[in-house]
């Protein structure tokens, strides 16, 4: 197997300074366009093949890069390993795709399925396997001896075995069935290996996947010991010189040690003021330092204090509410957003699984008159729009068919855990409703991340208690600001029946005639379904446990100690006192502790378990 003529120069070319100054100039070509997102280049003048760009266009209607396509596209495809930072919805998934296809489709014996792979793409969800996965098969059309799959938790494994044993040429996998199949498939043959990807590099290592990530560049001879890589398995290959790109829109210390252990002399890019330190001490697109510089060049490019990038269009705002009138604001909000625009897409972000599913079966099911009278007659749907929920506890085939659905409607409401905060290309969500915060700033970042995707109109809604209000400072710190949300006029416009439209209702929410309606009528709903009631009582518990599973600075602000749990109880509409629906959670919580003891869950199941 060779490389092109071109390639081969080029690779030569690489190994020089020249090469390392183009690199640096194709990036500086990436002039902001009208809108601050494309460039204003051709994908063509980034050096990418042309039936590539025709497929990009013919395919994925992309006619010009986007600015962080336009930078990354020439340093990938200069074979420099690279850590990459843009916001959330700026086009990086295709800014690592289409190099590998030029790539790939330029090797002179054309690549066969027999030679394994060549390609690893990391991801920290079965979703995003699926999302960068159909992206790719897109793309590769009319290069069909490139062969695109995939490996992910939930999934089939002998068929998966079947797959690898027929060769897959670029694979898109999550990090624990992908180690799986490295200890476990003699038959996935991965000696050409070229390129390792981690998309959402975070993520992944967040999610308790720090170990298994070690073990896999172990075990592909990817992990850099002192100043070269370590000796492994797999024969190294001159030929296949191998580079690691790394891609997130947030980085934090994590990522800074998995860069330090996986990439030579790295092309950082999107790092420029990125710190609070001075900005001397940043190179945005650095060719210059060896290898022994990695520990002083890290810790001066990874900062502490982070400003992290959030898409210029958004309109981020919060809410303050009473803990016991959550539920019906919520609920109000919801109704408020999609009479006002019938035709759009929200997703609303929870804390825990259980609760997904009560707010689920609640929206799905609740009935609601504000004329006593007329009751029977002219009871409608709460929310007339079609509600989904996506969480990690659900049945694959149901979580797949739930992405794929939400995906393509063109108006509804998806409730969902953090499982949707990373990477999701929803098209046309409008709004972000962020009902139980985020915990770390990182996380915010990214559930508001899937609106005002690519220079789109967007808006995002933080639900805090006056009790959690010291975590907008939080965020500052981050360089997020948010302005406060008009509660009480959206609330005004609610009217029940017999009152006059024009009355100033009341300043105190928990007191707002509408509030105390909904409330009255959603506890009634609850109680008189045992099915919900059960559904609540889930949910309250799981969400006290989560509401103390705040780390670090946070847990300063979301002290379960400042909340009353039986205000708690109410925006489960639950009526009953909190020590009665306490014992029970603490029943049932030393009998997940004993039962977790006795199976020996480990603390990366545990983390799943929650999302
Ligand atoms: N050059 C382009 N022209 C037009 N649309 C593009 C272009 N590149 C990407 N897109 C579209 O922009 C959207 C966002 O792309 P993508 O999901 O790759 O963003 P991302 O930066 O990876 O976001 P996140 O950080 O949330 O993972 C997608 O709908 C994609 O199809």
């Amino acid at each position: 197997m060779g490389m092109k003529k071109s390639e081969k120069g080029s690779k030569k070319v690489m190994e020089n300074k020249n090469e390392k100054k183009d690199v640096g100039s194709a990036a500086s070509n990436a002039t902001i366009g009208n809108d601050s997102v494309f460039a204003s280049c051709s994908f063509s003048s980034l050096g990418l093949y042309p039936s590539l760009c025709d497929e990009l266009c013919e395919k994925l209607g992309f006619e010009v890069p986007t600015l962080v396509q336009a930078q990354a596209i020439p340093v990938i495809l200069a074979g420099r390993h690279a850590l990459i930072n843009a916001a959330t919805g700026t086009g990086k998934t295709v800014a690592y795709l289409a190099p590998l296809i030029h790539h790939l489709q330029n090797y002179d014996t054309r690549i066969q399925r027999s030679d394994g792979t060549f390609a690893l793409v990391l991801v920290p969800t079965r979703e995003l396997c699926l999302q960068v996965y159909e992206i790719l098969q897109k793309l590769l059309h009319r290069f069909h001896w490139i062969v695109p799959g995939y490996v992910m938790g939930g999934e089939n494994r002998s068929k998966e075995k079947a797959r690898l044993r027929k060769g897959i040429s670029i694979l898109i996998a999550t990090p624990g069935r992908l180690l799986d199949h490295l200890k476990n498939t003699s038959s996935f043959l991965y000696t050409k290996l070229r390129w390792i990807i981690f998309d959402e590099a975070d993520r992944i290592l967040e999610l308790g996947f720090g170990q298994d990530i070690q073990e896999i560049l172990d075990l592909l001879g990817s992990r850099k010991a002192a100043n070269d890589y370590k000796e492994s398995t797999v024969p190294r290959n001159s030929e296949f010189q191998r580079q690691n790109l790394l891609f997130s829109a947030t980085l934090n210390e994590k990522v800074n040690h998995l860069a330090k252990i996986s990439l030579h002399n790295p092309v950082m890019i999107g790092l420029e003021g990125k710190t609070r330190k001075p900005v001397s001490t940043i190179e945005s697109i650095d060719s210059s330092e060896s290898d022994e510089d990695d520990e002083v060049k890290y810790s001066s490019k990874m900062p502490t204090a982070v400003d992290y990038k959030i898409p210029r269009q958004l309109i981020q705002r919060y809410v303050k509410v009473p803990c016991g009138s959550r539920l019906a604001v919520l609920l109000s909000i919801l109704k408020h957003l999609f009479e006002r625009d019938t035709s759009q897409k929200v997703v609303v972000f929870f804390s825990t699984c259980d609760a997904v599913d009560f707010h689920h079966s609640l929206l799905s099911e609740f009935h609601f008159s504000t004329d006593p009278q007329t009751k029977e007659r002219v009871i409608q749907m709460f929310l007339g729009c079609q509600t989904f929920r996506l969480h990690g506890n659900m049945e694959h085939e149901d979580r797949r068919s739930t992405f794929q659905a939400f995906k393509t409607e063109k108006s509804a409401l998806l409730l969902s855990t953090d499982v949707s905060a990373r990477g999701l290309d929803f098209p046309k969500v409008r709004c972000i409703i962020q009902y139980d915060s985020p915990g770390e700033a990182t996380e915010y970042v990214h559930r508001v991340g899937r609106t005002a995707r690519l220079g789109e109109r967007g808006e995002s809604l933080l639900f805090l208690q006056p009790v959690e209000i010291d975590y907008l400072q939080d965020l500052e710190k981050h360089g997020v600001s948010l302005a406060e949300y008009p509660l009480l006029k959206v609330l005004d416009n609610f009217t029940l029946h017999g009152q006059n439209k024009h009355v100033k209702k009341s300043v105190f929410i928990d007191l707002h005639p509408w509030v105390l309606c909904l409330q009255k009528a959603l506890e009634s709903f609850i109680i008189s379904k045992p099915k919900m009631d059960e559904l609540a009582r889930k949910g309250f518990c799981s969400w006290v446990r989560a509401y103390t599973a705040h780390r670090g600075e946070l847990k300063r602000i979301f002290m379960i100690k400042k909340l009353h749990l039986g205000h708690v109880a109410k925006s489960f509409a639950l009526k009953q006192q909190p020590s009665l629906v306490g014992q029970s959670f603490q029943k049932q919580n030393k009998k997940r502790k004993r039962f977790e003891k006795k199976i020996g869950l480990s603390k990366k199941r545990k983390v799943a378990r929650v999302t």
